[in-house]
């Protein structure tokens, strides 16, 4: 079973009687990636600030493999890295330059190598030579991931890995975060794109008032979002009213004209006995499909309060 690498407890933090975090708990276990979702606002960075040792809590603990950051954050951050929202690269130094910096300040045995290697890793040798300042938005947060890989640390945290990049730097991002998993990194990241966590993460936090109000697998915080649909689309107005009221029992809803939405609550076998039962009364139907709640779904359940 894979070992706790970051827990934090109860972690509490207020600026001037503003209750950023009332009381936070996350517990994350080695090899798993991890996604902190919440509005503007919510307290995502704050949160990260202080699991850094970057910020002091007002109340509770986190403890990184044991060590607690607060008591010791030198030990503790030899185990982490932190890649913030405002790139840490030096636009005027060449994407070497900044590799080979941070690995001799990070005491790497042969940083010349480490930056060699980890040029290649991230796609960035052709680029090597050039000043940051001329990357692509793409190039320069592989190069920050890049960077945070210096020293082999165990978690690799990210605040909004990839805010601002075009689609395909995107994809091209989660691979490589994907692939640090493979390796049994451990990932901490905070988002603001609901597919980026549905993607990558393996647990979902949801920040809200100062709280996790919900978490879980994708899977599981789709759930919150209410059940599967199958949404029923007919050619005529009257055909829709004669299935409303032969589909009674499954308590349909009517939702457009010609539309009509069951939920798929009961067992997997409803939309084979729906289907059938419009069959067999020649009830024709347009199209039809299955709606499964995403996580824009959860995202505004959420805000709106009813969890
Ligand atoms: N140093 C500070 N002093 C006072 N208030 C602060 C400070 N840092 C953050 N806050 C407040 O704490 C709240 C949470 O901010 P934080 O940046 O952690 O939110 P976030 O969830 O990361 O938001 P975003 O998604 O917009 O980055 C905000 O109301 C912010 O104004």
């Amino acid at each position: 079973m894979n070992s706790t690498v970051l827990e934090i407890k109860n972690v509490k933090k207020n600026f001037k009687g503003n209750e950023v975090l009332k009381d936070v708990n996350i517990t994350l276990k080695q090899g798993f990636i991890y996604a902190l979702l919440g509005a503007n606002g919510a307290g995502k960075s704050t949160l990260l600030k202080i699991v850094t040792g970057l910020l002091n809590s007002d109340g509770g603990k986190v403890t990184i493999q044991d060590i607690n950051i607060a008591d010791n954050p030198v030990a503790a951050q030899k185990l982490f890295s932190f890649s913030s929202q405002n790139s840490t690269v030096d636009g005027v130094l060449t994407g070497y330059e900044n590799l080979h910096l941070i690995a001799k300040l990070r005491h790497e045995r042969n940083p010349r190598k480490v930056a060699e290697s980890l040029l290649e890793k991230f796609d960035l040798t052709e680029a090597k030579d050039k000043a940051v300042s001329n990357y692509s938005g793409g190039m320069r947060r592989r190069l920050d991931l890049a960077m945070s890989l210096v020293g082999n640390p165990e978690i690799i945290f990210l605040d909004e890995p990839t805010t601002g990049l075009d689609p395909k730097s995107r994809q091209d991002l989660w691979d490589t975060i994907k692939e640090m998993k493979l390796q049994g990194k451990t990932i901490f990241l905070t988002t603001q794109y609901l597919e980026e966590a549905d993607y990558l993460a393996d647990q979902i936090g949801f920040l809200r008032e100062g709280k996790i109000v919900a978490s879980g697998t994708p899977d599981e915080m789709k759930r919150i979002a209410g059940a599967d649909k199958l949404l029923l689309v007919f050619n005529r107005n009257e055909d829709t009213d004669i299935a409303l009221k032969l589909l009674e029992s499954y308590s349909p809803e009517k939702k457009d004209n010609c539309e009509i939405s069951i939920d798929l609550t009961e067992d997997i076998t409803t939309t084979l006995n729906v289907l059938n039962a419009l069959t067999t009364e020649n009830i024709e139907l347009k199209t039809f499909k299955m709606i499964t709640p995403t996580l824009d779904d959860v995202f505004m359940t959420l805000t709106r309060g009813r969890k």
